[in-house]
């Protein structure tokens, strides 16, 4: 095997676009490697600026001001973290020369259901759950109808289930039109799903640069609201629909192309996979191979940006909770129980500056030897404890 150089670290700067509790555990392990780390979101304080050599507080909608932190600080690699950053800043940085990770036709495509669905089911023929895109509301009514209920309503850019909902007749089309416009992205077009009835979800953590593609053993997770909240590693799954999950999560890496970890989100109906999205970058339910792997996802991101080996051992069976605020202050504290400092259960508090009702501020991991299914046990019971 050929990697692309040997680690001259001191030479190599990294620039994180969105700087949350993902991307604060990425610049821990790429300071791990004495890697100078440049944390970029568009508030102060956020989780990975806590941590970097170095931060700002920009617009990240605005491709000035993008462009100006790239250009005034040189990064050897530009690592996307969050969805909603100013595309054609990350094209223009590309042409400059510049190293987007994984690529900024990648980040397109990803950042848009539209265009990573059309990309999926058309272009690489994956199987997708039905769907169409509208941009009125009596577009959304003929949709809906087409594809039945219940249907799944989502803007195409958005995230963590923001402006997203389940329409169970016609009569709820009107809510799901009204709440897509909260979302945080473009709520201008939207994408109604035929809502599969899958046994389970995963994700299938998938880390690839030019010399080798590794997965990761599948993650199983629970969404509530479109968000997570209990993810666990690995998900009992049978042999056959681990191998196509697989096999789906090789055929769209291999299709987006560059360095770094991708987070491939499948649905599992007894032996068929559906592919749903993917994320260019670590992924929430990843968050678990902090305590199951001896790399976890976000030093396997790191691994694949810089051309180094991407192997590594799972120590067992895992599981996430995510713990979600209660309420809304400035500079919140969260009242953590003794009984998650165990010999197999920790917690990360991300330190985020505020803090509003279902805002995502600390995760437990639970490591179980043998099964899933008891680490999940624990870390819901550990959850239950904590407070802000
Ligand atoms: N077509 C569908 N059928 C059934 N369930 C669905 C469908 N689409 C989404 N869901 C459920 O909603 C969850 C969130 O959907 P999706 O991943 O598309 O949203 P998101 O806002 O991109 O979330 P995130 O950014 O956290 O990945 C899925 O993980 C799944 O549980
Ligand atoms: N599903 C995507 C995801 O989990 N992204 C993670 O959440 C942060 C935003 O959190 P915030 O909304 O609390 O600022 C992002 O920066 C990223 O770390
Ligand atoms: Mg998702």
């Amino acid at each position: 095997m050929k990697f692309s150089a040997p680690l001259k670290s001191d030479s190599i700067k990294i620039m994180l676009l969105g700087s949350g509790e993902l991307g604060k555990e990425v610049i821990i392990e790429a300071q791990r490697l004495g890697i100078e780390t440049i944390a970029v979101d568009s508030y102060n304080n956020a989780p990975a600026q806590l941590v970097a050599n170095k931060s700002y507080t920009i617009n990240m909608k605005n491709k000035n001001e993008i462009l100006d932190v790239i250009r005034r600080e040189k990064p050897t690699y530009i690592l996307p973290e969050v969805e909603a950053i100013n595309i054609e800043a990350l094209f223009t940085a590309e042409k400059e020369g510049f190293h987007v990770i994984p690529n900024a036709d990648a980040v397109n495509k990803t950042m848009n259901r539209k265009n990573i669905r059309e990309f999926a089911a058309v272009e690489l023929k994956l199987p997708t759950s039905k769907y169409e895109f509208v941009t009125t509301f009596e577009g959304l009514q003929n949709a809906a109808l087409k594809i039945g209920f219940p249907c799944v309503i989502k803007p195409v850019m958005s995230s963590s289930g923001h402006g997203q909902s389940i329409a169970r007749s016609k009569a709820d089309l009107e809510k799901s039109w009204e709440l897509a416009k909260e979302a945080r992205g473009d709520a201008s077009e939207l994408i109604v799903e035929e809502f599969i009835t899958f046994d389970y979800e995963i994700t299938m953590l998938t880390a690839r640069n030019e010399n080798q593609t590794a997965f990761c053993e599948p993650i199983g997770h629970i969404q509530q609201d479109g968000d997570y909240i209990f993810s666990w590693q690995p998900m009992n799954m049978s042999e056959t629909a681990k191998k196509r999950s697989q096999e789906i999560a090789k055929i769209i890496t291999d299709g987006l192309g560059g360095r770094g970890i991708f987070g491939v989100e499948l649905f599992v109906k007894g032996d068929e996979v559906y592919f749903s999205e993917v994320s260019p970058r670590p992924h929430d339910t990843g968050m678990v191979t902090m305590i199951t792997q001896s790399q976890s996802e976000f030093a396997l991101h790191v691994r694949a940006v810089l051309g180094l080996p991407l192997d590594f051992i799972d120590y067992g069976a895992g599981a996430s909770a995510a713990y979600k605020a209660k309420g809304d202050t400035f500079n919140p504290v969260i009242d953590i129980q003794e009984n998650v400092f165990t010999k197999t259960s920790f917690v990360r508090v991300f330190g985020k500056p505020q803090s509003h009702v279902g805002r995502r501020m600390a995760v437990a991991l639970t490591f179980d030897k043998e099964s899933s299914d008891k680490a999940l046990q624990k870390a819901k019971e550990l959850i239950e404890n904590f407070k802000d």
